[in-house]
């Protein structure tokens, strides 16, 4: 099987923080796969790897076959212009048109004439739905509406690689279900490959066909929605059925209620 992304025995930190330990993952080519966890445990510094926006300290991470780390500049700076992000929040520019902020990279990257870069941005935007507000402002969006501009413009150079940086934060369910189809939509009518960042796990089990579970830096559980669903491992029954304890505690460490009620009542 063809992989757009192959990572191997990768860790990364910052500074003296090891935040990624011992990583293997793949990504088939023209799969939709969702990497979960709770905050902080490493999910946004993965994707940003993967889009050679960070190098790895040690391992491999390589994306069409290519290994990062070896790149030059130049060879880095092509590889990112077939890597399409959304970033969390869509972080649209909020000085540019909806038509302006969907046209950016193809004004910045390629030398088609503005004629063409007119009808591939309006095609962009009819692709999510959004060709009659080409002349809104940011500011004038619902949460939903800006988001899918943001699939717009992460998809203006028909990216081979996809990467969705918590897609569904802050959206109404209804938007939720209308991103999630998108970007499995996108997916396949682009013929590219997309990994999503999430904690939603519901909304992702929708749509993707492949889950790796992070905790801590390391990957502790992976399978289809289907397996992932029937796991009986704690960690991954907790996040999928939302219980407020197991393996990860509702209450944060600390002195035994003993220690800070004593034996008794009345007791100090
Ligand atoms: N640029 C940075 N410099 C130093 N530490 C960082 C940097 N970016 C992230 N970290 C730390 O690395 C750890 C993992 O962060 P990361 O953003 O990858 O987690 P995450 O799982 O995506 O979290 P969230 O779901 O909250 O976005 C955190 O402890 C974070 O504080």
């Amino acid at each position: 099987m063809i992989h757009q992304v192959e990572i191997r025995d990768l860790n990364f930190g910052y500074g003296d923080q090891l935040v990624l330990k011992g990583i293997h993952l793949t990504v088939p080519k023209g799969s939709l796969v969702a990497i979960m966890g709770l905050s902080g445990c490493g999910k946004t510094t993965l994707l940003r790897l993967m889009g050679g926006q960070l190098l790895a300290r040690q391992g491999s991470v390589r994306v069409a076959g290519q290994e990062l780390n070896h790149m030059n500049e130049a060879q880095l700076y092509a590889m990112r212009r077939q890597v399409g992000m959304l970033f969390q929040f869509g972080a649209l520019f909020t000085d540019l048109s909806v038509f302006d902020n969907v046209a950016f990279q193809m004004r910045e990257h390629t030398r088609l004439p503005e004629s063409m870069i007119r009808d591939l941005t309006l095609m962009k935007l009819n692709a999510v739905g959004l060709r009659g507000v080409q002349s809104l402002m940011p500011a004038e969006l619902s949460g939903g509406m800006a988001r899918r501009v943001a699939m717009a413009r992460a998809t203006a150079l028909d990216p081979a690689l996809i990467l969705y940086d918590e897609p569904f934060t802050g959206l109404d369910p209804i938007s939720m279900g209308a991103i999630g189809r998108l970007i499995r939509q996108l997916n396949d009518a682009l013929g590219a490959t997309s990994v999503l960042v999430t904690h939603d796990v519901q909304e992702s089990m929708k749509i993707v066909d492949y889950i790796y579970f992070v905790s801590d830096g390391v990957i502790v559980a992976q399978g289809t929605p289907e397996e992932i669903h029937a796991s009986a491992l704690p960690f991954v029954h907790q996040f999928v059925w939302g219980e407020a304890d197991g393996p990860l505690p509702f209450h944060y460490p600390g002195p035994t209620l003993k220690m800070d009620f004593g034996d008794e009542r009345g007791q100090a």
